[in-house]
């Protein structure tokens, strides 16, 4: 028999894992609400109007070819991708402090980060610790230690009960970390309790981040998402640069692009202001995050960032990106005031304000995992486990139904 006869089944993704389950739901008027994808009011997957049109120019373009591409990606999307989350004025980038590489979306830029990371941070003589909050993304906790810094530590994040951040937790565990710690953070629209801190809280992290010495990863996957102001989603992280602090950023283009397919990210690297010969440390730095590729997947696809680059190297291309996006947000804002006004017309037990008062793609509905369980096998309405609620998987045909579905469940 086969050596692999012995394999175990790995346990499903809470996320993706859900998502199999639906797609083998044979039930008419199933509904889903559980992967972080926008969905159009007809709830069908939405490719922006600008999207298509670069596709197009780029499919009648002579000079577009599938060769590979660098090891670190499209030199012209590197810049653009940090522009976009750095602002075109950052000091940083203009001191040649900023090294981008392109990665296969938030994941991969994640996976290479933390991989660099567990080979070069040394501020103490054993590996950094990395914080991640609690309740994240739940990736989070599978990437930490496959990139080899070990099980991932957590951070307090949520105040369960106002369903807002918990600060002086988050601050206290933060003041705990051991000197030179990654601490992972969410650049906005926190995923999944959809809780950012407010800006003069993000100065509280930060005077904690400098007085201990500790490194921020900015995962970005949501710019554009929370407010639906591409600068405004970027604030926390443009504050942290401004600081001129040591800092490693993520990005991902999957959601406020639509890309979600083309795996179109990128990896930041800020170095401190001050740095001496900052020019040799930053071709350094380029030069391990290309080793750390190159035996991964030597080389990432090309037609997400040429659409990328399509999107944010053109004026009226990046302003008609900006309308759809802003069109998106809001969408999913006119979804929370449905949702909340539908609870809240049924009189369904609970406080409900926080459907509206989250922000970004996802609502922390604070139903259990009993609760969840049952809207799927009675209602065949799929969340995650921990009550996470994908707002873009509703429409205004079926907020009734699952408002009506909550009530049943929670009463
Ligand atoms: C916070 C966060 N960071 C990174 C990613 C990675 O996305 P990528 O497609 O690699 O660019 C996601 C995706 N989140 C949604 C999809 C998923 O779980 O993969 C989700 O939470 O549903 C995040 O929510």
């Amino acid at each position: 028999t086969s050596v692999f006869a012995g394999v175990p089944e790995a346990p499903p993704d809470p996320i993706l894992g859900l998502n199999s389950a639906f797609l083998a739901d044979e039930t008419p008027g199933k509904i889903s609400l559980g992967v972080g994808a926008f969905r159009t009011d007809e709830g069908k997957p939405y490719v922006l109007p600008v999207v298509k049109r670069v596709e197009q120019q780029l499919a009648a373009d002579p000079a577009t070819n599938h060769e590979y591409l660098p090891i670190d990606g499209l030199p012209a999307f590197q810049k653009l991708s940090a522009e976009l989350i750095l602002g075109k004025d950052c000091t940083a980038m203009n001191e040649g402090r900023v090294v981008t590489s392109q990665a296969l979306s938030g994941t991969g830029a994640l996976r290479v980060g933390i991989t660099f990371l567990a080979r070069f941070l040394r501020t103490s003589g054993s590996p950094p610790a990395v914080y991640i909050p609690t309740p994240t993304w739940s990736n989070h906790r599978n990437i930490v230690p496959d990139a080899g810094l070990g099980d991932a530590r957590t951070y307090r994040y949520l105040d369960a009960t106002s369903g807002g951040v918990d600060i002086t937790s988050m601050l206290a565990d933060l003041s705990d970390a051991p000197k030179g710690s990654v601490i992972v953070l969410h650049g906005c629209a926190h995923n999944p309790t959809g809780a950012d801190p407010s800006p003069a809280q993000w100065k509280e992290i930060l005077t904690v981040v400098r007085e201990r010495g500790l490194l921020p990863f900015f995962d970005n996957a949501y710019q554009g998402f929370a407010s639906g102001d591409l600068d405004a989603d970027a604030a926390s992280v443009r504050l942290f640069a401004d600081a001129g602090i040591d800092m490693v950023l993520s990005q991902s283009f999957a959601k406020n692009m639509g890309l979600y397919g083309q795996r179109i990210g990128a990896l930041s690297v800020v170095l401190a202001a001050g740095t001496p010969d900052v020019a040799v440390a930053a071709k350094a730095v380029r030069s391990q995050l290309k080793a750390v590729v190159r035996p991964m997947y030597s080389s990432p696809p090309a037609h997400g960032a040429r659409i990328a680059v399509g999107v944010l190297g053109d004026s009226a291309n990046y302003a008609e990106w900006k309308k759809e996006l802003a069109g998106m947000a809001g969408r999913i804002g006119d979804m929370r005031t449905a949702l909340k006004a539908a609870l809240d017309a049924n009189g369904t037990p609970g406080d409900w304000s926080r459907i509206v008062n989250q922000i970004g793609m996802f609502s922390y509905t604070g139903l259990s995992a009993q609760q969840v369980a049952y809207l799927r096998t009675k209602h065949h309405i799929y969340m995650t486990s921990n009550g996470r609620i994908s707002m873009a998987g509703l429409t205004t045909s079926t907020v009734q139904q699952v408002a009506d579905a909550m009530k049943d469940a929670v009463e």
